[in-house]
């Protein structure tokens, strides 16, 4: 369970979140969509422990993020902008870098198969500098869930991915979602939020001003709505 209370983050003047109370349940998939701006990859980098809000609380699993941030940041897996990846390094020293931290059982054998489950066996021994921007998202995804983390957090997971590997990925998810995991992902693909998420919200200026439930039945109703706020931007 994920709640964020009354949080609020302002940058010198500039407000960027202004007040977000939201509820997410144990093993709810939720896709925050958007305009550029509205303070989407902000929150999920307050609820991964990486920056602080001004005001408000977030509270994972019914502790205070402020009191527990250690122990709270190994349940989560957050895939951001920045890869967080070693350039010199293989897809297979990477995992294995960031699983020993962790300290994930079986970590060669678990890392072996995730870079074959991201499509990247035959690069395995190769170091990452030399890939092209959708190769090192893929093993960007392996190195978020690593650890089997009971939340994911992903900031535009999909983009710089080919259809194969959106698919891939897409498939990860759900694969996480069936375990259990409660995975919350910004985007600006309607079609992948819809596809792989069961609640859609929309931010605008800092404002959390949809909140859409049961997407795959009620595809119709989120798609107009959808299309109301896109328009309306
Ligand atoms: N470190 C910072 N210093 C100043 N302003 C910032 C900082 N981080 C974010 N902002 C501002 O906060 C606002 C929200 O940023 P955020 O990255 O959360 O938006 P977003 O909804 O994820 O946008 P996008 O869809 O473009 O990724 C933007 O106006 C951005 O310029």
């Amino acid at each position: 369970m994920i709640e964020t209370k009354g949080l609020i983050k302002t940058i010198g003047d500039k407000m960027i979140l202004r007040g977000i109370n939201l509820s997410i349940k144990k093993g709810e998939s939720v896709a925050i969509l958007g305009p550029n701006g509205a303070g989407k990859s902000t929150i999920l980098k307050i609820i991964a422990g990486l920056i602080k809000s001004t005001s408000g609380e977030v509270i994972i699993n019914g502790k205070n993020l402020k009191d527990d941030p250690y122990e709270i940041k190994r349940k989560i897996g957050f895939l951001a902008h920045n890869s967080f990846l070693y350039d010199h390094l293989t897809p297979l020293e990477n995992l294995k870098f960031f699983g020993k931290l962790y300290g994930v059982k079986d970590l060669e054998t678990k890392a072996k198969a995730l870079v074959d489950e991201v499509g990247l066996s035959f690069f395995i021994h190769d170091p990452v500098r030399s890939f092209s921007r959708g190769m090192l998202q893929r093993i960007a995804i392996a190195r978020a869930i690593i650890h089997d983390p009971e939340i994911l957090l992903f900031d535009e997971p999909h983009t710089g991915l080919d259809q194969h590997a959106i698919k891939l990925l897409n498939d990860v998810i759900l694969k996480m979602k069936a375990k259990g995991s409660t995975v919350i992902m910004v985007t600006h693909d309607f079609h992948q939020a819809v596809e792989t998420c069961d609640r859609v919200i929309i931010f605008k200026n800092g404002k959390l001003v949809e909140d859409m439930s049961n997407v795959s039945n009620n595809l119709e109703v989120v798609t107009a709505k959808y299309a109301e706020q896109v328009t309306s931007l």
